[in-house]
């Protein structure tokens, strides 16, 4: 009995601050992912805002505008009948986390924060944000009224989840959830979770590309499942090249891989496969 699904990584040259032209690559990656039959998009780290917003994150407004970005992304028709994550950042009782807040027809289904900062080479994550560390649990999140105005929800779940539709079950990681040694990949896959999407910001490193495809084969090679890598491109403002390289994974094999040094601001990888084959 054949179940395929058409999924859709994005590489994104997303710009610190940027909210407008973010904005508008994001929408440009969700309308080519529907053009290409794609029902589940997904996107880089801090897709919103750009990942090398540094000390900004500090700044409520960075917040703010993170927010109207994602209230535009909700009331568009472009967004309409595709399961969608998008990164920002998201402050929960008064701490920031690093964010995937996935969303369908226009209802925000969760919000899943970063569970591993990454510290090593030039990444400083812990001075901006904290780690969510309570393991499958999530709590209430009261969304801002400019949200509840379009979405019609009050609270929606934040914290460490799946999303189970009635065809599959999807998980999340963002980007050093994949490198750290107790993955999260792990026990969601021992968990029976099939696709598992990464919004990642990783930049370029000489032979890194190596490491990262063995990273997203080896995530499904044991358990099986579908890894869905979107990465950034580009400088986003800081010192730092974020090299693409998106890719999607299935049972261990490659079955799609965006380029890495390209001009193009948007590019959209998408892989057609069929979940039985997770299921064998
Ligand atoms: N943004 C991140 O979490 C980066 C993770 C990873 N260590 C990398 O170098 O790509």
């Amino acid at each position: 009995m054949g179940r395929t699904v058409t999924v859709a990584v994005c590489t994104l040259n997303q710009w610190a601050m940027d909210f407008d032209g973010n904005s508008r690559r994001i929408l440009q990656s969700i309308q080519e992912a529907k053009d290409a039959g794609a029902t589940y998009r997904s996107g880089p780290e801090l897709e919103i805002c750009g990942y090398s917003c540094e000390d900004h994150f500090y700044e409520s407004d960075t917040l703010l505008h993170s927010w109207e970005v994602l209230a535009n992304l909700l009331k568009s028709s472009i967004c309409e009948d595709m399961l969608i994550d998008v990164g920002m950042p998201v402050m929960h009782k008064n701490v920031t986390y690093n964010c995937r807040v996935a969303f369908l027809n226009r209802r925000i289904l969760l919000i899943r924060p970063k569970m591993r900062l990454c510290e090593d080479g030039n990444y400083r994550e812990s001075r901006w944000f904290s780690p969510w560390t309570k393991e499958r649990t999530v709590e209430d999140y009261f969304l801002p009224r400019m949200i509840s105005q379009v979405t019609g929800q009050t609270v929606v779940p934040f914290g460490d989840a799946v999303i189970a539709t009635r065809d599959t079950c999807v998980g999340f990681e963002i980007c050093e959830e994949l490198w750290h040694p107790a993955s999260n990949h792990i026990p969601m896959s021992l968990d029976g979770v099939e696709i598992i999407a990464n919004g990642s910001g990783s930049y370029f490193e000489l032979r890194k590309a190596y490491v990262t495809v063995d990273l997203v084969k080896s995530a499904t090679f044991k358990s099986g499942g579908c890894y869905m890598f979107s990465n950034l491109r580009g400088c986003d403002g800081g010192r730092l090249y974020f090299n693409g390289g998106s890719s999607i994974t299935l049972n261990g094999n490659i079955l799609n891989r965006g380029r890495q040094f390209a001009l193009e601001d948007v590019e959209v990888t998408v892989a057609t496969f069929d979940l039985e084959d997770i299921r064998f």
